[in-house]
């Protein structure tokens, strides 16, 4: 992993960049983007990542000067077979689903895309319309090899072990608790060091974007600065390797040999790369005062439906933070959600189940599914004395949430045997405290105006 140490990124999100490998100085084009002759004999490719027609303000594409055009390689084949990455989620199940920690292969050699295990999914890369969710498993480096996907966009969310990520962009290193977005397309190859595990957010649809902040303001949650994204940089010996380009395209994988690295890019220009965020950099915002906010103030990123207001897929985090709302039950509240909620954990655990939902598993609360805090949360939350108190230190669980009604995959259903079939049992233990005769008193009543919220002086 020498060519990935001292690596140089460039910052902000949205932005147009511009960037040469040091070693060509001017391999950009001045002045247009397409001149008959390139710099240092280079050729021209557009990516386009929407129409030539989208708005300006969603439009994005970008301009690679590269030794040889993506377009010059033997014709495709089908393979290879990896038989659980599909866009079969045939299986229908609206139970509260948890899965233990998914087992990352020991014995033989597997690399990034032969380890990807669909979990969930909806809708159909033929319409760009839908979503898939993913667990990579792998533990072997991609060699002459690259990967892209035709369907959509990845978001990828490491659990365990860095992914060391060669892209036509440059390159990235994503360690857990970053995350990386690696839009359609693009090509790329990861190399890993050991036991590698971690999620894939995959959205046919439109592009991931930041939240709208609202009366937020201007600042917080997840700032663009922030968002890494790679420098150009090319393979010496780019022009005489020989590569297997594999693509994925309408769910089936397809292979196409060629003479040449797809990572040849000397120059770019343009507003749409893969990018990687640092967890760390979140700026959360919440209640300060009482009562417990929806977690879409914990959004980082979102890929939004036509419908206003309305997620394909949003990725959710729950970072370390503080904990202050007075006279409040403060762990997430009981929940039948019209959106479907996918949630892993990349280290610690999780406030609403501290047993159980362990790093490297997973759950599903599908649509109208009941969930919330298990017996023992409620219990501890609805007497504990309420002082200010850090929370989800050392932890960082995250929430897939997609107004798309997710069906399973045969693997994750039955297959992986990792689902915890007592899961629904962590609920059997809360009890009826309903007493008819327990009227509240005056005091009660007064609670949350007595302790929290002004009274009126005369
Ligand atoms: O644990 C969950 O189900 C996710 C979740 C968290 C929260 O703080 C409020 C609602 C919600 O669905
Ligand atoms: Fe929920």
């Amino acid at each position: 992993m020498n060519d990935f140490q001292n690596l140089k990124y460039r910052n902000g999100l949205g932005s147009d960049i511009s960037s040469e490998d040091p070693r060509c100085p001017n391999s950009l084009p001045a002045g247009q983007l397409t001149p008959q002759k390139c710099p240092y004999g280079l050729y021209a490719e557009q990516l386009s990542g929407t129409a030539f027609t989208a708005p300006r303000d969603q439009n994005k594409r970008s301009w690679l000067y590269r030794m040889k055009p993506s377009a010059q390689h033997e014709p495709w084949s089908q393979g290879p077979n990896v038989p659980y990455f599909t866009t079969k989620f045939d299986q229908i199940d609206p139970s509260q689903i948890r899965w233990n920690s998914f087992d990352i292969p020991k014995e033989e050699s597997v690399n990034f895309f032969e380890g990807i295990h669909t979990i969930a999914g909806a809708g159909d890369p033929r319409t760009r319309s839908g979503l898939a969710i993913h667990v990579y498993l792998c533990n072997a480096s991609m060699k002459d090899s690259a990967f892209y996907n035709s369907d959509g966009h990845f978001l990828l969310v490491p659990q365990q072990g860095t992914l060391y990520i060669k892209t036509e962009f440059g390159k990235l290193t994503v360690e857990p608790l970053e995350i990386c977005v690696i839009p359609q397309g693009i090509r790329f190859q990861v190399q890993v060091s050991g036991l590698t595990r971690g999620y894939i957010l995959e959205v046919y649809d439109t592009h991931f974007k930041l939240p709208d902040l609202g009366p937020i303001g201007a600042n917080g949650l997840a700032n663009p600065r922030d968002f890494e994204i790679p420098e150009a940089c090319y393979d010496e010996k780019a022009p005489d390797m020989k590569f297997k380009i594999v693509s994925k395209y309408q769910g089936l994988l397809f292979t196409a040999l060629q003479d040449h690295s797809p990572f040849d890019v000397v120059a770019w220009t343009g507003n749409l790369y893969p990018y990687k965020y640092h967890l760390n950099n979140f700026c959360p915002v919440n209640t300060v005062v009482y009562d417990h906010a929806d977690p879409s103030i914990f959004t980082v990123l979102t890929c939004q439906s036509a419908r206003v207001g309305t997620a394909i897929a949003d990725f959710v985090i729950f970072p370390p933070r503080w904990s202050i709302s007075e006279n409040t039950f403060r762990p997430p509240y009981y929940h039948r959600n019209c959106m479907s909620e996918f949630m892993g954990l990349i280290q610690g655990n999780y406030e609403a189940k501290e047993c159980g939902f362990l790093p490297g598993g997973a759950s599903l609360h599908s649509i109208m599914t009941p969930h919330g805090p298990d017996a023992e949360c409620f219990k501890e939350n609805s007497q504990a004395t309420l002082v200010p108190r850090k929370i989800a230190q050392d932890s960082m669980a995250f929430m897939f949430e997609s107004c798309l009604s997710l069906s399973l995959t045969e693997w994750s259903l039955h297959g992986c045997g990792k689902i915890d079939p007592d899961y629904y049992k962590c609920w059997n233990g809360l009890e009826n405290h309903f007493d008819v005769n327990n009227k509240p008193t005056a005091e009660d009543l007064m609670k949350p105006f007595d302790k929290i919220k002004l009274s009126k002086k005369n």
